[in-house]
C-alpha cells in the first residue's frame, strides 16, 4: 500500500504580520511514497527546473532530517504555483520532514516539525500553517519557535496569481536593512491590532489594519504592478483587505463571500496576465493517507 502526504499552500504576512503570520489555503502539494528502489527518484510534471533526484528540496530536506533513509520512488503532484507567494517551498520542506518522519519512524511531534521546518525555511510564517492548517501566528528567536493557531474568521479569499515568478530572495532584497525605533513601534502596533482583531473575529478592523502594513508592502509594491489597481478595486467593492501574499507576486483579496463574484468580474475586466482563483481556508495542515 502506498502512503500519501498532502501539504497545503500558505499565504504569509497578511500585511503587517511580516515573517510571523500565515494562513493555510486550499491548494496542495501531494507526494506518494511508492516502492523502495536503488536510487531516489521523483516522478513529477513540474518542469525541467525542478530536480527529480536528491537535489530536489523534498529529498534534501528528508535526508537532512534522516540521512539513512532507504531510497524510494516518489510521485509528486502540486497545484501550488512556484515562486508566486503561496508557500511552494514551505510545502515541499514540510512534506520532506513528514517523509523522513514516516519512512524513518521518527515519531516527530508537531512542535519538532515546526522547529526543523523553520530552521530550513528561515522564518515560520509559511511552514507553521502548512503543518497545522488555519491561521498561525509564530515567532522565532534564538532558534526557539513559539506559535498560536486559531480558526480564521469567516471570509472569502480571491487570489490573483500573476503569470510571472518572483523569488522570495529577490523580493527580500528590496526591503530596508534597518528601521528607526519610532517606525518599528508604529509597525508593530499596527500588527498587534491586526492580530487582536483577527482573534476576536472582527474582519472589518482586521482588514483595515492589514492594509496599514509598514514592514514590507510599500517596498515591494513596485515589483507587483497589479497590486495597487487590485487594492483600489477592493476598496470600491467593499472588500475587507487586499494584501501581497507572502513575498508576492500573488495579490490576495479578503471579502465577504457574497462579494467575491463581483470582485472577480471587476478584476478580470482589467485583463491582467495571470489567474484569478477563489480559495478556501485549509483547516487540516499536513494530511497523511493512503
Ligand atoms: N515541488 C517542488 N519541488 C522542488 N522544489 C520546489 C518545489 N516547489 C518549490 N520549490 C522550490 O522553491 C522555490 C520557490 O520558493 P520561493 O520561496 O522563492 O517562493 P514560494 O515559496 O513559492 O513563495 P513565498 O515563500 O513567497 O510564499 C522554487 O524556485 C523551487 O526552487
Ligand atoms: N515572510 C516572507 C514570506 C515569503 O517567504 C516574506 O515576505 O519574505
Amino acid at each position: 500500500m502506498t502512503l500519501k502526504i498532502s501539504v497545503p499552500a500558505t499565504s504569509a504576512n497578511l500585511g503587517p504580520g511580516f515573517d510571523s503570520v500565515g494562513l493555510a489555503v486550499s491548494l496542495y502539494l501531494t507526494i506518494e511514497i511508492l516502492e523502495p528502489s536503488d536510487m531516489w527518484h521523483i516522478d513529477h510534471e513540474l518542469g525541467d527546473d525542478v530536480p527529480s533526484d536528491t537535489r530536489n528540496l523534498l529529498l534534501e530536506t528528508a535526508l537532512q532530517v534522516a540521512p539513512d533513509l532507504v531510497p524510494h520512488q516518489i510521485k509528486m503532484t502540486s497545484d501550488i504555483p512556484l515562486a508566486r507567494g503561496l508557500g511552494s517551498s514551505s510545502s515541499v520542506i514540510v512534506a520532506g520532514i513528514e517523509l523522513a518522519n514516516q519512512l524513518g519512524q521518527l515519531d516527530l511531534s508537531d512542535d519538532k516539525k515546526l522547529a526543523i521546518a523553520t530552521q530550513i525555511e528561515g522564518h515560520p510564517d509559511n511552514v507553521a500553517p502548512a503543518i497545522f492548517g488555519n491561521l498561525v501566528v509564530a515567532s522565532t528567536r534564538d532558534d526557539k519557535t513559539c506559535h498560536v493557531m486559531t480558526c480564521m474568521p469567516e471570509t472569502g479569499l480571491l487570489a490573483f496569481i500573476p503569470n510571472y515568478e518572483l523569488k522570495t530572495s529577490d523580493s527580500r532584497r528590496v526591503l530596508p536593512s534597518e528601521f528607526a525605533y519610532k517606525t518599528a513601534v508604529a509597525a508593530s502596533s499596527v500588527a498587534n491590532v491586526a492580530i487582536a482583531a483577527l482573534f476576536s473575529g472582527d474582519m472589518v478592523l482586521a482588514g483595515k489594519m492589514l492594509e496599514e502594513d509598514l514592514f514590507h508592502e510599500q517596498y515591494r509594491g513596485k515589483l507587483v504592478p497589479e497590486f495597487a489597481a487590485i487594492r483600489k478595486i477592493g476598496h470600491d467593492e467593499g472588500a475587507y483587505a487586499t494584501y501581497l501574499s507572502g513575498a508576492g507576486p500573488t495579490v490576495m483579496v479578503m471579502a465577504e463571500k457574497n462579494k467575491i463574484a463581483q470582485l472577480k468580474q471587476k478584476i478580470s475586466a482589467e485583463q491582467f496576465a495571470g489567474d484569478l482563483v477563489e480559495l478556501a481556508v485549509d483547516t487540516t495542515g499536513i494530511h497523511i493517507g493512503n
